[in-house]
């Protein structure tokens, strides 16, 4: 019998480990540099097949409506590929989420939720996409979506779809969440963003990495010095968390890391974390915790 629900299934969130911003293509997307690192911290979805094909979240997610959720959307792209295919309709699908990643903290929290999504409903409906024709179906959504599909701890080129895994640190993060919403548009539209950081080569970071083994001492975060501009809580967030380490924005922003090299180390950050910020720990992830979806994506159970 094929599964008819899934489950628990993570959304996890990434770090970017430097992000540097090369040029600019003609249609206004930026053409970034960057490395891409999942981390243990995550959503989670829950995923039961309807047999009417309709596509519902079933939860609320505040300021997101059903129609504009990411979740929602890459599941209609993923239903006309399905329809194009096997020339009937999806079955349907009810998304449950437990929200946990912050909106507008450079987590790629939205972009997650579509990938386990598209991730999920391509087992369920067994709809026998590749992961490559996932990624492409996703880059339309979000820059980030191809990055979550690939699923391992990537060196990011183009607009972020180019991707080519490299080895990453095995290591815990403190991440603090300064409290404000960063809208992508804003930072990447900002007068006064350089985009014109040199190109580095995937050999520069691993070279870096070997030596000096330490996650967030490679590059820069060129949105960063934007970000702290327009949004002063995250000039404080880097700040404060500088004293126990490199600390760097991620995305575009708001949320601030540091590297640690042991959980405990992490523990002593968070209990000096004042009370005004929300902080957290979290664990390098090697791989997508749903990478095996992939792999036995026509499997009947
Ligand atoms: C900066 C990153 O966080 C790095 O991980 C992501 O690339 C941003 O991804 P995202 O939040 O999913 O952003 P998208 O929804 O793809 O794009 C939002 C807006 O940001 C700008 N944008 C985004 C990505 C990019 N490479 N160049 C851009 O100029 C565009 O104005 C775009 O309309
Ligand atoms: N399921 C979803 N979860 C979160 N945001 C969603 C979702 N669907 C749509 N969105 C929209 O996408 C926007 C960006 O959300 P997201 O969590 O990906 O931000 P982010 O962490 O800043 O991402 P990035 O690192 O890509 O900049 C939100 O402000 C929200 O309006």
């Amino acid at each position: 019998m094929a599964r008819t629900s899934l489950h628990n299934c993570p959304a996890p969130a990434k770090l970017n480990l430097f992000l540097h911003v090369t040029g600019r293509r003609p249609d206004g997307y930026h053409l970034l540099q960057s490395v891409f690192q999942l981390i243990d911290r995550a959503d989670t979805l829950h995923f039961d097949l309807r047999d009417d094909g309709r596509i519902v979240r079933t939860t609320e997610v505040p300021g997101v409506p059903q129609e504009q959720d990411l979740i929602v959307r890459a599941l209609h792209l993923l239903a006309d590929e399905y329809r194009r295919r096997h020339g009937r309709a999806a079955p349907g699908m009810d998304v449950a989420i437990d929200k946990i990643l912050p909106m507008g903290g450079g987590l790629g929290g939205g972009s997650s939720d579509a990938a386990t999504a598209l991730m999920v409903a391509n087992h369920l409906w067994q709809a026998g996409l590749s992961r490559d024709e996932l990624m492409a179906l996703g880059l339309p959504l979000g820059a980030d979506i191809p990055f979550f599909v690939f699923g391992e701890t990537a060196f990011a080129e183009g607009v972020g779809e180019a991707l080519q895994s490299v080895p990453g640190p095995d290591c815990w993060y403190v991440v603090l969440e300064p409290g404000v919403s960063v809208p992508t548009p804003a930072i990447f539209g900002a007068a006064d963003l350089t985009r014109d950081s040199k190109p580095v080569t995937i050999s520069d970071f691993s070279r870096y990495q070997s030596v000096h083994n330490e996650p967030v001492g490679f590059g820069k975060n060129d949105l960063q010095a934007v970000a702290a501009r327009l949004f002063p809580p995250v000039a404080e967030a880097v700040e404060w968390l500088g004293r126990y380490g490199r600390a760097r924005m991620t995305g575009s922003g708001a949320c601030v890391f540091c590297a640690l090299s042991s959980e405990s180390k992490a523990d002593d950050v968070l209990a000096q974390v004042p009370a005004k910020w929300k902080a957290w720990k979290a664990k390098s992830l090697a791989q997508h915790p749903l990478k095996s979806l992939l792999q036995d994506r026509c499997v009947v159970e």
